[in-house]
């Protein structure tokens, strides 16, 4: 996986020296082997309840690694017609994909109805009826889950948190059985399911068993009213290691998941995101220039915000690495930053590295929610991004070029 051999960090035993000459920098390399490793772990953890695992395509959408999650099975959580287009491209079939979000537009609600989605997952009574008419006029049924906000606390950073009351996402828990009953009321909508996402990076599940706890009490209070659901989904949110954190059991948290589901006739769906590709990827650079001064030090690379904005949005860590360990270097406390004009365009803090001008950094656990938010800010091309397989290394987004990034505005200049 992603490991110092011979003093050199390898992602699956190829060095990433060899990589940062053949693709440039900056470059994101992903490990097919630890992919596929998460993937398993899920699946093995929760192998007694057999569930839809739906990759949340948000943390990581490129058509390689979906492809990648297809073929192992996985199914996939979407937020806009755009991700749909991507699993389909990707190849897998419609009928494992769950719809999320909050704000659905006709439009992708007539794509998904017309591919045939396992269900949308629903936010809103206003949503609900938008979409009985959508279906209704495609002559369809559309399968509905309601996404109910369970009000506990993920005790996350507040930007990623989703299940209180005061986030926008899901239906209030003090209303959802008013809208199950208005849901099973609409002809076009058939109801199947519901699910619930709390936020994410969570350390520890008290919060997840705890959502999960309220949502069955409410799949009961349900069956005696008559509606009956199929399934429970879980939503995503395990969180991993960038630094210090001891994510949570994958094992253990199944174990209680399977406790509660016990007995009950519920498939269950997930959506993790993170825990499935975050430790599967690095983001490569180099240092373009060392800049010191008499009490700070700054490495200036060639990665920035635009290309992993966790660390500015957030202030979140990831850990950066030389990719070289080289004897006689002495160390230096540098704050990483990127080009960008920005003063919160850096990557990293007060780190302690080893390093000189020219040298490559790793910067680690860059696998999601690392490309899918990068931008094109400083008018910067996305960098590119490679798989290593099996110790060969495929190019699976090419950087963009200029041309590209002023292909949708020449034309349009005055003449
Ligand atoms: C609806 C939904 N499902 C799944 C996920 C995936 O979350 P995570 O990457 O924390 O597993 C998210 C993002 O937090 C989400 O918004
Ligand atoms: N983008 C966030 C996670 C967002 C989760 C979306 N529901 C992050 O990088 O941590």
């Amino acid at each position: 996986m992603i490991d110092y051999q011979n003093q050199t960090l390898a992602v699956d035993g190829v060095p990433l020296t060899k990589i940062a000459a053949e693709f440039g920098t900056p470059c994101y390399v992903y490990s097919e082997a630890a992919l596929t490793a998460a993937f398993e772990d899920y699946r093995a953890s929760f192998a007694s309840l057999d569930p839809l695992i739906c990759f949340a395509v948000k943390a990581n959408s490129n058509l390689s690694i979906l492809q990648h999650f297809a073929r192992l099975g996985a199914g996939f959580d979407i937020v806009s017609g755009g991700e749909l287009a991507r699993v389909l491209a990707a190849g897998s079939p419609a009928d494992k994909v769950v719809f999320s979000g909050v704000g659905k537009s006709e439009a992708e609600m007539e794509m998904a109805l017309n591919a045939g989605i396992h269900c949308f997952n629903v936010e809103s009574v206003n949503e609900l009826a938008r979409l009985d008419a959508v279906a209704g006029r495609l002559n369809k049924v559309a399968p509905v889950s309601l996404r109910v906000n369970p009000d506990v606390d993920a005790k996350t950073h507040p930007y990623i948190s989703t299940g209180l009351k005061d986030n926008k996402f899901g239906i209030a828990f003090d209303q959802a059985r008013a809208t199950y009953h208005a849901a099973a009321s609409l002809a076009h909508l058939k109801v199947v399911g519901i699910d619930c996402h709390i936020g994410s990076q969570l350390t520890d599940v008290t919060p997840l068993i705890d959502a999960l706890d309220r949502l069955l009490a409410l799949i009961d209070e349900l069956a005696s009213d008559g509606i009956v659901l199929e399934h429970v989904d879980i939503g995503g949110g395990l969180g991993i290691r960038y630094t210090d954190e001891t994510p949570p059991d994958i094992a253990a948290y199944a174990e209680k998941v399977a406790e509660r589901l016990a007995g009950r006739k519920l498939k269950l769906v997930m959506e993790p995101g993170r825990s499935l590709v975050g430790n599967a990827g690095v983001l490569l650079t180099r240092i373009e220039y060392l800049k010191l001064g008499d009490e700070k030090h700054f490495a200036v690379v060639d990665a920035a915000m635009n290309d992993l904005m966790r660390p500015s949005l957030y202030d979140a860590y990831h850990g950066i690495v030389p990719v070289e360990k080289k004897a006689g270097v002495a160390t230096m406390t540098v704050d990483v930053v990127g080009p960008i004009c920005e003063s919160s365009d850096f990557l990293g803090k007060n780190r302690d590295l080893a390093i000189e001008q020219g040298d490559l950094l790793a910067v680690l656990s860059a696998g999601a929610y690392g490309s899918t938010m990068s931008s094109n800010y400083n008018t910067r091309s996305r960098a590119a991004e490679v798989l290593v397989e099996n110790g060969q290394t495929r190019l699976i987004r090419r950087r963009e070029t200029l041309d590209e990034l002023l292909v949708n505005e020449r034309e349009l200049l005055a003449k």
